[in-house]
Formats: C-alpha cells, sequence, structure tokens
C-alpha cells in the first residue's frame, strides 16, 4: 500500500493517448497514486517532456520494461499497448499477484480461436484467457468486481453495445436486423504517425472503412450481443472517420418484434435498464446525442426513435473514445475490482459548454 492509503498503480504504455489519458485521470483519483510509467520508444524520457502541461503533477522518468519491478511496486497494471502485447506481459503480473486491466483485444475473447482469426498470432494461453472479464461494467459488473484480470473493450463496441443491450437483453427486437453505423474521431487510432490521420487528409472528409464485416471490432460486438440474444448473432457493423478529434457516435437500427412498441415504452424500458448505472444517461424524449457532451468524461449518451412507417428502432449512442471508450472505463472496471463508488474520481462535466 502506498502513502496515505493509496493503492499503487502502474501504466505500462504511458506515453500513448490511452497511457496519458490513465494519468490525467490518476493525478485526481484519491484512492491511486501512480508508481510505474513504462514505455517503449519512450523509455529513458521524463513524461513531462512529452505532456509539458501535466509536468507540474508528473515528475517520473518513462522507464523501460521490467515485469519484476512492476510488480514489485504495483498492486494494480494497466497495459495500454498495441494488440499482441499485453498476453505476454500479464501472466508474469497475474501470478505476482497484481490485479491487471488492459486495454488493448489481447483479453477480450472468450474464445482465444476467434481473437487469432481476426488479430493473428499464435496462442496457448486459453485458460488464462477464460480467467478474463470483460470490462463493460454496465453488463458484467458482479463478473468485474471479482476478476483479478480484465480485457477492457473496444471504443466501437462500448458505444454499440451500450446502445443496444437492453434491446437484445430483452429480446424486444430480431438481433440479426441490427445495423450499427458509427462514426469516430481520429484519435481512436491512437498516437502512431499514420498518414491518413495528418490533418491534410483527414479534415474535411469523412468516409467508411473496413465494410462488411471486415472490422476486427466485428467480432466483438457479436460476442457480446449472442450472450445477450442466447444464440449465436451475426452484426452489421460499419465504422466512418469524421474530422474531429475525440468522440464516437453510433447510430444503430433493428426491427422491433412488436410494432405496436413507441418511444416512450422503449424509454421507459432503457431508463430501468440503466437505473443502476451512473455512467448511463438516457436522454429525454425526442432528444438526441451529441459527442460534445461526452468530451472529456466517461459518460455514455442514449437517445432513441421509432419509426413507425418501417417498425424499425434507432438508438443513438455517444461517448468519449478515449474516456468511456478506453482510459475512463478501466478506471471504472478498477473502482468495481477495489470495491469504490464506480464513479470515484471519474469526471462528469464535459470539456465543452
Ligand atoms: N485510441 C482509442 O480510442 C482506443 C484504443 N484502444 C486500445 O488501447 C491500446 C492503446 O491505444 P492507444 O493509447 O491509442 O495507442 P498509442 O499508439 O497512442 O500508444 C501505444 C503505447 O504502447 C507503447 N508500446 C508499444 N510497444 C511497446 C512495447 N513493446 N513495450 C512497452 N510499450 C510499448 C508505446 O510506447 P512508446 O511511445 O514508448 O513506444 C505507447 O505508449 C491499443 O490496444 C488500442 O487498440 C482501446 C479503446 C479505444
Ligand atoms: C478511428 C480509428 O482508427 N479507430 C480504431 C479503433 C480503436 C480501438 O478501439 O481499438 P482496439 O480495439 O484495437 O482497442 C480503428 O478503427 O482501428
Amino acid at each position: 500500500m502506498g502513502d496515505m492509503g493509496r493503492i499503487p498503480v502502474g501504466i505500462v504504455g504511458a506515453s500513448g493517448y490511452g497511457g496519458v489519458q490513465l494519468v490525467r485521470l490518476l493525478m485526481d483519483h484519491p484512492r491511486l497514486e501512480l508508481a510505474y510509467l513504462g514505455g517503449e520508444s519512450s523509455a529513458g524520457k521524463a513524461f513531462a517532456e512529452l505532456y509539458p502541461h501535466l509536468g507540474h503533477r508528473v515528475q517520473q522518468i518513462i522507464e523501460p520494461l521490467d515485469l519484476e519491478k512492476i510488480a514489485d511496486r504495483c498492486q494494480v497494471v494497466f497495459l495500454s499497448l498495441p494488440n499482441g502485447l499485453a498476453y505476454k506481459m500479464a501472466p508474469t503480473l497475474l501470478e505476482k499477484g497484481c490485479k491487471v486491466l488492459d486495454l488493448s483485444a489481447d483479453y477480450r475473447f472468450s474464445d482465444l480461436s476467434t481473437y487469432t482469426a481476426w488479430y493473428g498470432g499464435d496462442r496457448d494461453d486459453q485458460a488464462i484467457a477464460e480467467t478474463a472479464v470483460y470490462g463493460l461494467p454496465e453488463l458484467y459488473r458482479d463478473r468485474i468486481a471479482e476478476a483479478q484480470l480484465v480485457g477492457c473493450p473496444g471504443c466501437y463496441p462500448t458505444a454499440s453495445l451500450l446502445g443496444l443491450s437492453p434491446l437484445l437483453k430483452q429480446g424486444l427486437v430480431v438481433p440479426e436486423t441490427a445495423i450499427i453505423d458509427a462514426k469516430s474521431g481520429t484519435s481512436g487510432g491512437g498516437r502512431q504517425a499514420k498518414v491518413g490521420m495528418l490533418l491534410a487528409e483527414a479534415d474535411n472528409t469523412f468516409a467508411a472503412y473496413n465494410v462488411a464485416g471486415r472490422h476486427r471490432h466485428t467480432p466483438e460486438i457479436e460476442q457480446v450481443c449472442s450472450d445477450l440474444a442466447g444464440h449465436e448473432v451475426l452484426i452489421q457493423f460499419t465504422p466512418h472517420l469524421v474530422p474531429m478529434v475525440r468522440g464516437i457516435l453510433a447510430t444503430i437500427y433493428a426491427n422491433l418484434r412488436d410494432p405496436g412498441l413507441v418511444r416512450e415504452d422503449l424509454l421507459t424500458i432503457y431508463n430501468a435498464f440503466y437505473r443502476n448505472a451512473p455512467w448511463v444517461r438516457v436522454l429525454p424524449s425526442g432528444t438526441y446525442p451529441q459527442t460534445k457532451w461526452a468530451a472529456g468524461t466517461n459518460l455514455c449518451y442514449i437517445g432513441l426513435e421509432v419509426d413507425p412507417r418501417t417498425d424499425r428502432v434507432i438508438v443513438m449512442s455517444a461517448i468519449d473514445n478515449l474516456m468511456k471508450g478506453q482510459a475512463g472505463q478501466a478506471i471504472q472496471c478498477l473502482n468495481i475490482m477495489m470495491g469504490w463508488d464506480e464513479t470515484l474520481g471519474l469526471p462528469q462535466l464535459a470539456f465543452y459548454p
């Protein structure tokens, strides 16, 4: 235990977008303290050299990877790394008693053959993967509370699943008719330099990518939808890149089983479903979410409509991809794992008015 009863925490991948969000959140968390910052190409640099605006609060140097040292110093470790690295690091940390929260895809799949089909690699750690809990608290809160290893969801799956879950759980729509049309800001692609993310390339343009089941978040969304529906479900998911930095808006369409249902019926059902979920705000009738309301917060805003001409429900779900879609949700999960209030240390006020 660190000073004043705070829990010492390490972040591997501290220089990336997920890493810096975690640092920002940990600085103001009343029960956690930063005990280790790790990176690869940034190792040896002061964190303040990369993020000078946080330099008055964070004096640490980013250190090279040393799992034994991390485990000696930390009770909790966040792995915020490119896919395919966490599963090589987590076993040592777990063996030494650390709680591990992985922000990559390595521990999101209960069946590793799905992971390797989409992410490649050769994994033989099915037994460890099976101990991991999918870190979407609104669906798996009780299991997260008992977990030592959490696989935090992707940003698109978070927005999509929070929008779709009440409908699937209650059997209100035909699951196979669900279409998720989602748009993300560029920070979803991480901090690595990529030509498509240059301002000159990404500004003033709006386009779909990885269409027709080609995005790796498709199987992640389908895994949870199948769990909720009680049978295997295929979902149409189309991601888009929009010229903004933060935020995801998922617009979801599905055919209602009962065409007599109206908007108010569904809003009542959504409000009941999320009544104990402090990070989900179901909007009043006729109000649709905007990404800027969620920016910088751990909130998910949900609005919905029913189209009586087509008997479809249309659900809109907005999050900040770096917060509820990544680092904020990881802290929410840790709060639950520690038995604390799940809102502890997480911002509710958006960056914008
Ligand atoms: N951006 C988003 O909206 C979301 C991202 N995610 C996932 O979270 C994870 C992190 O994403 P993001 O923060 O965007 O990524 P970034 O590209 O911004 O950062 C990646 C980090 O990984 C570090 N790293 C890379 N290789 C190694 C290594 N071998 N050993 C130690 N550190 C290493 C880098 O360190 P260095 O700079 O020192 O080389 C850097 O700190 C990814 O798996 C991503 O898919 C999940 C949800 C949303
Ligand atoms: C805009 C953008 O590029 N977004 C990323 C998704 C980021 C994410 O959540 O990635 P992981 O599932 O790997 O954690 C993409 O489409 O690849």
